[in-house]
């Protein structure tokens, strides 16, 4: 399989303070589901904001199809968010003066392509929330909202930061089934924080961050479904 991001010997030291990332290289591969798990306070957010290039790294680079994003200036940059990347956090982010559709559209960008807005609606189980303010939603339709708005550009790796964290166990199920499906579906390569052992269980692939470093890098071979997870 291809390597959509190839992590090379990336360290990241916030100013003065301890070294937080120490040396780590990592390959992802495309269409793949990653989870990556760890204590509080290991690097998994660092990682994950550097791989998504929101963040530079002190040292190392990270090459997203060839081409090291570390090296783009913000115009680049900008240009690589809005087009080939999405994210979701704990928080849904939503902005509460507009509808779920016009939620969903901030996701579209100018320059790029993307889904159609009632496909992918369809798909998150949301198309009968396009009218609705997030205030009227639960918290699993809200994350899916912010699903459909991080994938309707059409991203080529979607990174998923404690995405789960606030949801109770049925929805919490839900939006980790439709990841599932998003990257079958449109192949779209999934990188997710969590400190949920059981979501593990369910991809391909577990890296286990301690202390700043790469402690285990496991492939799944038979992944368990969804509908075997336990929730913790
Ligand atoms: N901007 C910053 N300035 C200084 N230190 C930071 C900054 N951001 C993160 N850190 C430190 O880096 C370390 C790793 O933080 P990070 O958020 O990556 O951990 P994490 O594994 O994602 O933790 P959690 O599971 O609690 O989210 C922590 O000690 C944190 O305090």
């Amino acid at each position: 399989m291809e390597a959509v991001l190839l992590i090379n010997k990336v360290t990241k030291q916030f100013r003065k303070h301890e070294v937080i990332l120490k040396e780590i290289s990592l390959e992802i591969e495309a269409g793949t589901f990653t989870v990556m798990v760890g204590a509080s306070g290991s690097g998994k957010s660092t990682l994950l904001n550097i791989m998504s290039g929101l963040l530079k790294p002190t040292s190392g680079s990270i090459l997203y199809k060839g081409q090291d994003i570390t090296k783009f200036d913000d115009n680049r940059l900008a240009d690589f968010h809005r087009n080939e990347i999405g994210h979701i956090f704990q928080n849904y982010y939503l902005l509460s003066h507009l509808t779920v559709e016009e939620n969903i559209n901030i996701g579209i960008s100018e320059t790029g392509d993307h889904y159609e807005l009632t496909e992918i609606s369809k798909l998150l189980g949301i198309e009968d929330l396009l009218h609705h303010f997030p205030s009227e939603l639960s918290g699993g339709q809200q994350q899916r909202v912010a699903v459909a708005r991080a994938i309707i550009k059409k991203p080529s790796i979607l990174y998923c930061d404690e995405a789960t964290g606030a949801l109770d166990e049925a929805n919490g199920k839900k939006v980790i089934s439709l990841l599932h499906l998003i990257r079958q579906q449109y192949g779209i390569t999934i990188v997710f924080i969590t400190h949920n052992h059981e979501i593990a269980k369910t991809a391909d692939r577990v890296i286990t961050v301690k202390d700043g470093s790469i402690l285990h890098d496991m492939l799944c071979a038979n992944p368990i479904s969804v509908e075997q997870m336990s929730w913790v």
